[in-house]
């Protein structure tokens, strides 16, 4: 597999005190603008999705860029979970906690419905406040979690344990 040759570490550059004092910033920038490490990413992400996943479930922002990737990869639909204000259709709504704040998440009720089985994508997984808004979001559609798929996972935050009940994938633990 392509990802064995790939440094993921050079490739996520650390940005101490960003956005605020005390937070150390993943920067996936140089990963994404790197063909043949975003192209492995991808791939070793589909490898880690399911059978009998029906869609892709992207969180805004960053997760859209990993999430559509990986539905074009599998050949399934993008399901846009969005931040407040931007879904122009009726929505479900759930506020969250961030490393550094408070948010909201919404989707378009109409997105998914009972039967359909999703995998989340988002490109990192820190207090797992983000995964866990979504995972409320597409259960109040009557959808199931087949996984939360993350590009990297800040293990130290404990997000897998917020996440109880969900299976947790990631391409990249950092301890
Ligand atoms: O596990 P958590 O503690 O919830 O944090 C992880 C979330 O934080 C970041 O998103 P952010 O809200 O900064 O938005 P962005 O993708 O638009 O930059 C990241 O992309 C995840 O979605
Ligand atoms: N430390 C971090 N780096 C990048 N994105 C994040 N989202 C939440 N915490 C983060």
């Amino acid at each position: 597999m392509h990802g064995e040759t790939v440094d993921w570490q050079a490739l996520i550059r650390d940005v101490p005190d960003f956005p605020k004092p005390g937070i150390v910033f993943k920067d996936i920038t140089p990963m994404l603008a790197d063909g043949p490490a975003f192209s492995a990413a991808i791939s070793e992400m589909a490898a880690l999705v399911g059978p009998d996943v029906d869609a892709v479930v992207g969180i805004e922002s960053r997760g859209f860029i990993f999430g559509a990737a990986l539905a074009q990869k599998l050949g399934l639909g993008l399901v846009t979970v969005r931040k407040p204000g931007k879904l122009p259709a009726d929505i479900h709504s759930v506020e969250y906690e961030l490393e550094y704040g408070v948010d909201r998440l919404e989707i378009h009720r109409d997105a998914l419905s009972h039967g359909h089985r999703v995998v989340i994508v988002d490109d990192l997984l820190a207090t797992g406040g983000t995964a866990n808004a979504t995972v409320e979001l597409v259960q109040k559609l009557g959808a199931e979690v087949d996984c939360c798929l993350f590009a990297i996972e800040l293990a130290f935050l404990n997000g897998r344990a917020s996440l109880d009940g969900v299976e947790v994938k990631s391409l990249l633990r950092c301890d």
